[in-house]
């Protein structure tokens, strides 16, 4: 019986590879057909469903989830997003690149990782209209500090309304600007390795810079979070090399023999890497 299911979800995930594949105008056409031949007449089950399985069968055939929007729904369900992030997500949505901002899982997530460490002292580079750095600073101590680096004046306009508003302003160091200088200034005034927390959410193409500043300015065992790593899922398509795209590859290259930090991908919103360092 339980074979049965399992044979089952097996040839599903197979066939939403390809149906993904075949959708996929960059993906090798040879490789497509194969995959169409080999499926066609096993396929027999929607290909909605959240099954997917690595190709390489060395990773024994195990079968992780792939969020449907239906399952998406159900996670955003089971999120315990405070009323003042709601308020903030709703404004934002009605705003140009709304699209920018965490998910309210990913939220979640930030703000857990702060509560884990206990953290006292957190960075965030791009912070639009303030939700994740919100989300960040509602779990702050009260004697704690959130530096909130962003270039953008109108979108801080309405993060800081939004940091009176939930009563953490006294939480929030904003520094307009470019982040770069923002995180230079810092290590230049001594402030190198006194941060627990830092979340990155700006311009792609800086990811490595950003990273080696936040390297110096968080401590040992302190977590750089890295978000947009899976970029849309163009950083596992060999055929797609905008700079972007390059930049992000690169960076997750890079990481993957950096022995200066723990790493974990995790695939939640467009993915993100926590990186603790050692
Ligand atoms: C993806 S959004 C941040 C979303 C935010 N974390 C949230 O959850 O709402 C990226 C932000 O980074 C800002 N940004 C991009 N490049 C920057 C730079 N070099 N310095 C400072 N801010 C920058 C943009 O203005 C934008 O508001």
């Amino acid at each position: 019986m339980s074979t049965g299911l399992a044979l089952n979800r097996c040839s599903v995930s197979v066939c939403r590879t390809a149906v993904t594949l075949l959708n996929r105008p960059t993906v090798s056409v040879a490789r497509s057909l194969k995959f169409s031949r080999r499926l066609i007449g096993n396929c027999s089950i929607a290909p909605a469903d959240p099954y997917v399985v690595a190709d390489d069968d060395k990773y024994g055939n195990k079968q992780v989830i792939s969020l449907t929007p239906r399952l998406y729904d159900y996670v955003l369900s089971n999120v315990r997003e405070p009323k003042i992030l709601r308020q903030l997500r709703e404004e934002t949505s009605k705003m140009r690149g709304s699209q920018m901002q965490v998910s309210p899982d990913q939220a979640q997530l930030l703000a857990m990782l702060v509560q884990m460490l206990a953290a006292e002292r957190c960075i965030e580079v791009g912070v639009y209209t303030g939700y994740s750095s919100l989300a960040v600073a509602l779990v702050l101590p009260e004697s704690g500090c959130l530096v909130a680096c962003e270039r953008d004046s109108n979108s801080l306009e309405v993060a800081k309304r939004y940091y009176e508003l939930a009563g953490v302003s006294h939480k929030v160091n904003v520094k307009q600007g470019l982040a770069a200088e923002s995180l230079k200034s810092m290590i230049q005034n001594g402030e190198g390795a006194s941060y627990d927390f830092a979340f990155v959410d700006a311009d792609k193409r800086m990811y490595q810079d950003y990273f080696e500043l936040l390297l110096q300015l968080v401590r040992v065992g302190g977590v750089i979070v890295m978000d947009n790593v899976l970029w849309h899922g163009r950083v596992s398509d060999p055929m797609v090399n905008d700079a972007k795209t390059i930049s992000i590859r690169n960076f997750n290259k890079k990481l993957m023999d950096d022995k200066r930090v723990s790493i974990s991908m995790v695939p939640i919103g467009d993915g993100m890497t926590i990186c603790r360092k050692r």
